[in-house]
C-alpha cells in the first residue's frame, strides 16, 4: 500500500495534467484485443469506467469507442462463418453484418455502459447508426457491407458531454438511405477525433505499444514522429491489426489531433497512468517537429 505522502505526491503530479486536458476532448479506444481475456476483461471495465470517471469529474471530455474484433470472430465461428480478412477490413455479408452488430452493440457497448453505471449512472451507449452519428460510405462491393466515415455528427456528442454524459460508441454506420457498414473501429476512433479536434486520442490494445519487433515486449517504441512512422510501416516490421492502428495514429495526428498514443489496455488503469502521470506508457506519435 502506499504511504499517505507518496499518495500526496502523485496527486500533485497530476495536477500540471489536469490543468492541461480540463475542457479539451480526449477519444479513448478500446480494442478487441485489450479484452480479449473473457477472465481479465470484468476487472478491467471496471478500471477503466473508473478511469473515465475521474477524467470526467476534472473535466476532460472523454468519448469511449470500441472495438471487438476477436470477439466478432468468436461469434461468426459458433454461427458456423469462418472470418475472412483483406487489407485488416473484415469481409461482410448480411449475416456477418447481423453478427457484428450483436456484438460490438449488443453486447460489448451494453458491458461497457453497465460497467460505467455501476460506478455512476452517466454512461450512454450510442452506435454509429444512432442519430446520424458515423455516416458511412462501402469501400469495396467485395468486401460487402464495409463502410469508412464520410462524415461524423460530432454534435451528437457535444451535447451528450455538456449533459454531464458519458458516451460509448460502437463503431457500426449507415449510409444515406439508413444501410448500416461494418466500421473498423480504429478508423472510426480516429474520424471522431479528428470531428472534435480531440488534444489526445489513446488506442488501448493488446499489446504495450508498437514494436520494434513483435515478439519481444522490451523492444517498445516510445516516441514516432509521422516521418519515422511512415519509414516504419514499410519495413516490414509492422504486422496485422498494428497496420491500420498506425495509419490511423497518422491520420489523426495529420487532421489535427495533438497526438496519438498506442498503449496497453491488458493494464488496469492505463488511461490515467498516460494522461496524468509523468511515466507515460507505450508509443506516442506526434508531428513532425
Ligand atoms: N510491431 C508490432 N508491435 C506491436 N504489436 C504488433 C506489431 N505487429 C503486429 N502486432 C499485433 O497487433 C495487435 C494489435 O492489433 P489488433 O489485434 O487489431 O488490436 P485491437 O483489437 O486493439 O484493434 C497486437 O496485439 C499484436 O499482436
Ligand atoms: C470492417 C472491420 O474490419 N470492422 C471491424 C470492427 C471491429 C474492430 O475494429 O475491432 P478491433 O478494434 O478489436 O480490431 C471487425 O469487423 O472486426
Amino acid at each position: 500500500m502506499m504511504e499517505a505522502g507518496e499518495t500526496a505526491e502523485v496527486l500533485v503530479q497530476a495536477l500540471p495534467y489536469i490543468r492541461r486536458f480540463a475542457g479539451k476532448v480526449v477519444v479513448v479506444k478500446l480494442g478487441g484485443a485489450a479484452i480479449a481475456d473473457a477472465d481479465a476483461a470484468a476487472n478491467l471495465d471496471r478500471a477503466m469506467a473508473q478511469d473515465i470517471l475521474l477524467l470526467r469529474s476534472v473535466g476532460v471530455r472523454c468519448v469511449l469507442v470500441h472495438g471487438g474484433g476477436p470477439q466478432i470472430d468468436q461469434f461468426m465461428r459458433l454461427a458456423g462463418k469462418e472470418p475472412e480478412f483483406r487489407n485488416g477490413l473484415r469481409v461482410t455479408d448480411a449475416e456477418t453484418l447481423d453478427i457484428v452488430r450483436m456484438v460490438l452493440v449488443g453486447k460489448i457497448n451494453r458491458d461497457l455502459v453497465a460497467a460505467i453505471n455501476r460506478e455512476e449512472p452517466v454512461g450512454v451507449g450510442v452506435s454509429g447508426e444512432d442519430g446520424g452519428l458515423l455516416r458511412a460510405v462501402q469501400v469495396d462491393p467485395a468486401l460487402g457491407f464495409v463502410g469508412e466515415v464520410e462524415a461524423v455528427r460530432a454534435k451528437l456528442l457535444h451535447q451528450l458531454l455538456d449533459d454531464g454524459l458519458a458516451p460509448v460508441v460502437s463503431t457500426v454506420g449507415a449510409d444515406a438511405a439508413g444501410q448500416p457498414y461494418n466500421i473498423n473501429a480504429d478508423d472510426a476512433a480516429m474520424a471522431i477525433a479528428v470531428a472534435m479536434q480531440a488534444e489526445k486520442i489513446v488506442y488501448l490494445t493488446g499489446a504495450p505499444g508498437l514494436l520494434e519487433d513483435v515478439n519481444d515486449p522490451a523492444s517498445l517504441v516510445h516516441r514516432l514522429t509521422l516521418g519515422e512512422l511512415r519509414a516504419r510501416m514499410e519495413d516490414g516490421s509492422v504486422s496485422k491489426g498494428m497496420i491500420p492502428k498506425l495509419r490511423a495514429c497518422a491520420s489523426a495526428v495529420e487532421g489535427g489531433v495533438g497526438s496519438a498514443h498506442i498503449i496497453d489496455g491488458r493494464v488496469p488503469h492505463a488511461i490515467l497512468i498516460e494522461l496524468l502521470t509523468h511515466a507515460g506508457i507505450g508509443t506516442m506519435i506526434q508531428k513532425d517537429v
